[in-house]
């Protein structure tokens, strides 16, 4: 199955992630890793699964790369119905009251616009000492393997 990984980034950690998460998983099938700035939602498919790492920025904004893909589910309202996706939020917890918002704000535009979110929402939090990487692989893994996509 094409799986696409979708990263929203400010400063560099989503993607990192996005690709680490592409190299652990690439038995798993077609995996691409692509720049959430670079992705019109209009296009996202059935046919294709999706993991979105995208982290929080400002206090409970978007991370830059990921305004333009929010912006565009707003104004176009694609139907999304059918499209199916896995959400990992980088976030720090020492900003309390909006820990990990970022992920969320784009995890409810999906789900507004039809998509349906599987498995466990992953969440990587700075405060704590884990690595984002190891994290998310481990995640990403656990999803897949849960939705059958990938053999654990
Ligand atoms: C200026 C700044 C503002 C941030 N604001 C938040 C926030 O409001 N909520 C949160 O959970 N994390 C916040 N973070 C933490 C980032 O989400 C975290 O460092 C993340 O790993 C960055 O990922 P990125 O490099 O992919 O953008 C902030 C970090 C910085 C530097």
């Amino acid at each position: 199955m094409q799986i696409d990984i979708l990263f929203g980034t400010e400063s560099g950690n989503s993607e990192m992630v996005a690709e680490d998460i592409a190299s652990a998983i690439a038995e798993a099938g077609d995996v691409t890793v692509r720049d959430m700035a670079g992705v019109d939602p209009a296009d996202l498919v059935p046919s294709t699964f999706y993991l979105v790492v995208c982290s929080t920025y400002g206090d409970g904004q978007l991370p830059e790369g990921a305004v333009p893909f929010f912006r565009a589910l707003g104004q176009q309202t694609p139907d999304l119905s059918g499209v199916r996706y896995a959400m990992y939020g980088l976030g720090d917890s020492d900003y309390v009251y909006s820990y990990s918002e970022g992920s969320e704000i784009i995890d409810r535009a999906l789900t507004q616009r039809g998509a349906e979110r599987v498995g466990e929402y992953g969440r990587h939090d700075a405060a704590e000492e884990e690595d984002p990487s190891v994290l998310g692989v481990a995640w990403a893994q656990g999803v897949l393997a849960n939705a059958q996509i990938l053999h654990a």
